[in-house]
């Protein structure tokens, strides 16, 4: 499903259709796009500290970050390539400084 979405999206920029949402947000631009990704991951992390709609917000995010990979012409094969990369691997738990500031 998600490459499929991801492939109407990219038709989306390629050829933009009247009264569609993908559409605007091309024509608005990367700043558009990135502030709307920043918007749904702040929707993400509220509705995961208040046990609110998470498959909601996710599906909202992971749309949005579609939109803002194909706005910088990367691909979700992109992505995939680098997280088989690292698939396996283990990173070191560390201890971590606490998250105060955000
Ligand atoms: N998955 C989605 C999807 N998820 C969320 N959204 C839209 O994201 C918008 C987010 O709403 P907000 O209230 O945050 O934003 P807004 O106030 O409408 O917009 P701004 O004023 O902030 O710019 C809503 O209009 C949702 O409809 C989506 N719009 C489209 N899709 C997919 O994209 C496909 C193509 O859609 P169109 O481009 O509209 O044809 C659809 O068939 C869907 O599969």
């Amino acid at each position: 499903m998600i490459h499929e979405l991801e492939k109407l999206i990219q038709e989306r920029q390629a050829s933009p259709k009247e009264g569609s949402y993908t559409s605007y947000l091309f024509d608005q631009g990367v700043d558009k796009i990135a502030k709307k990704f920043g918007e749904e991951s702040f929707e993400v992390v509220i509705a995961a500290l208040n046990d609110e709609d998470l498959v909601e917000e996710s599906a909202d995010l992971l749309y949005h970050l579609l939109v803002l990979l194909a706005a910088k012409g990367v691909s979700l094969q992109d992505v995939e390539t680098l997280l088989a990369k690292r698939h396996g691997t283990t990173t070191p738990a560390k201890p971590r400084r606490d998250v105060t500031d955000w």
